[in-house]
């Protein structure tokens, strides 16, 4: 190594409880500086054969232990994620821009309690039984698990998405082959470290690193991976369900959204004007149920956008170190780009940008110039019809209309493809029950955002996805049901 050059940090796949080299490596960015600073490996087809054969060898064993078996081992790597908090959320941090007090009280806390979630709720299932006394009969139910599951996930919470899928599928007694994004792989192999200590069986979880089209395609084509769980975008899910078209696969789509916030004249807007400050711009406006457009009555019209805006300006954005910044870089300069784009399209559309992108100045300290910053943006003017209305930006983006009646704004935010999540402000109790009800969308927070009970179920409807995950969802996802008669 020449004098001077840093060390890249070298990840490898996690296989048979085993780390493994692979033949060809890529190249991870520190998103807050734009520099190379570890080497993901990139595999295919060779390294998903060598995982399948790991998954298949530990799933006889795996799947016969007993729930509270399985349940004590969940609680141990739970407990070892806990131990590890301040490391994985440096990494995590610095894999993905995101601000390190994110890291710290969001997205590794949550990991731990996936698997804490899981380790209990496995425990506590149940199985129908009726009667057929005329005929002598009972008929019951058994669940047993699918197999070896395929879960992918998305760069936006690596590890916090990661573990909400192999948490429930091994707690149910699948085997696992994990493929993180290949931009955010660093917690993922952490993880690796930690799911040994925990007692897990090697080959019950297998990690493998590298990209959608090379290992993803070869996990999703494989036959002898029968159910799939993805996180991501659209696009991807429209692929990996032709791919699976052929083996008839199980799949799991949770997708992406474009999230109405509907806020009605009698709102307190001392509440609703920081929430939705946080629901557009948390984690640089990339979670899948970040608010993206905000409808106002007209009568609140001018106040909550001058008080909004007045908000957002003080949503500091800075290196993800900086205790004070709340928001850190976004995921690549790519992304970046394209976020960046939308904001150019509305400009030339005629609407108004009242702060952010191409209104205000960022200030970074030098090392962090050539990161993938960007400061939060709000759009008016704009018309429904706009692709800054219609499309998913996932990034720190938000657009601001007014709405006459209820009626009127429950048409407008149910106008786009998706159907994740909305929020709805109100006093009103019974306009509040009225609205949620008629939203086309999977999740609806009312005075609230991002307040998640994982016992219910998560997930979208129309393009932002197929299924649910949850205590039961994803329990019923990740086993196969089976109906018995007993003639006696
Ligand atoms: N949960 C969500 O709603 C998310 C939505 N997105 C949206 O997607 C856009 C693009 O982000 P990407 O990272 O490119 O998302 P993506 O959907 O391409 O990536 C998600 C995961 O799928 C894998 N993947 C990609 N192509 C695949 C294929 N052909 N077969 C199997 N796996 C494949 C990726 O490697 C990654 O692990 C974002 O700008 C955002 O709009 C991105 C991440 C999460
Ligand atoms: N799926 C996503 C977020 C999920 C959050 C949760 O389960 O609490 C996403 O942003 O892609």
């Amino acid at each position: 190594m020449a004098a001077g050059k840093k060390e890249l940090l070298m990840l490898e796949n996690f296989i048979g409880g085993k780390f493994l080299p692979c033949s060809s490596y890529i190249d991870s960015y520190d998103p807050s500086t734009g520099e190379v600073y570890c080497k993901v490996p990139n595999s295919g087809k060779e390294e998903i054969e060598a995982a399948v054969g790991a998954a298949r060898e530990a799933f006889p064993a795996w799947s016969s232990w007993s729930p509270q078996e399985r349940s004590v081992v969940l609680n141990r790597l739970a407990d070892l994620v806990e131990q590890s908090l301040e490391e994985l959320a440096q990494a995590e941090s610095k894999d993905q821009g995101k601000t390190l007090s994110l890291a710290r009280t969001m997205d590794i806390p949550r990991a731990a309690q996936n698997f804490r979630f899981f380790a209990s709720s496995i425990l506590h299932h149940t199985t129908e039984c009726t009667q057929m006394d005329h005929l002598s009969c009972m008929h019951y139910t058994v669940r047993t698990p699918v197999g070896i599951a395929g879960l992918i996930s998305p760069w936006n919470l690596p590890l916090y998405l990661l573990t909400w899928k192999i948490a429930p599928a091994i707690a149910a007694g699948n085997t696992v082959i994990a493929k993180p994004s290949e931009l955010t792989s660093v917690t993922a192999w952490m993880l690796c470290k930690l799911v040994d200590k925990a007692g897990v069986p090697p080959g019950v979880i297998n990690i493998v690193f590298g990209t959608g089209p090379r290992v993803g395609e070869a996990l999703v084509s494989h036959p002898e991976v029968p159910v799939i769980s993805f996180t991501g975008s659209q696009p991807t899910a429209e692929r990996i369900t032709q791919l699976s078209a052929p083996h008839c696969k199980k799949l799991s789509l949770e997708l992406g959204g474009k999230n109405p916030a509907i806020i009605f004249e009698d709102a307190n807007l001392e509440e609703c004007i920081p929430a939705t400050v946080r629901s557009s711009f948390a984690n640089q406006g990339e979670i899948c149920l970040c608010t993206s457009r905000i409808f106002v009555q007209k009568s609140i019209y001018s106040e909550f956008l001058k008080r909004f805006v007045e908000a957002t300006r003080k949503w500091k954005v800075g290196m993800p170190s900086d205790p004070s910044a709340s928001m850190g870089a976004l995921i690549s300069k790519t992304h970046l780009e394209k976020v960046r784009s939308y904001v150019m399209k509305a400009r030339a559309e005629g609407a108004q940008i009242l702060c952010g992108e191409g209104v205000d100045q960022l200030s970074l300290p030098l090392r962090n110039q050539a990161g993938y910053f960007m400061l939060p943006t709000v759009i008016t003017d704009v018309k429904d019809e706009s692709c800054c209305m219609k499309e998913e930006i996932f990034g720190p983006v938000t657009c601001v209309v007014p709405f006459d009646t209820e009626e009127d704004v429950i048409k407008r935010a149910n106008s786009v493809k998706y159907g994740l999540a909305a929020t709805v402000w109100s006093s009103n109790v019974s306009r509040i029950h009225r609205v949620a009800k008629k939203l086309q969308a999977g999740l609806v927070w009312t005075n609230c955002w991002l307040i998640r009970e994982l016992n219910l179920p998560f997930g979208g409807m129309k393009s932002s996805g197929i299924g649910r995950e949850g205590a039961k969802d994803s329990y019923d996802f990740f086993t196969e049901i089976k109906t018995i008669t007993v003639k006696h």
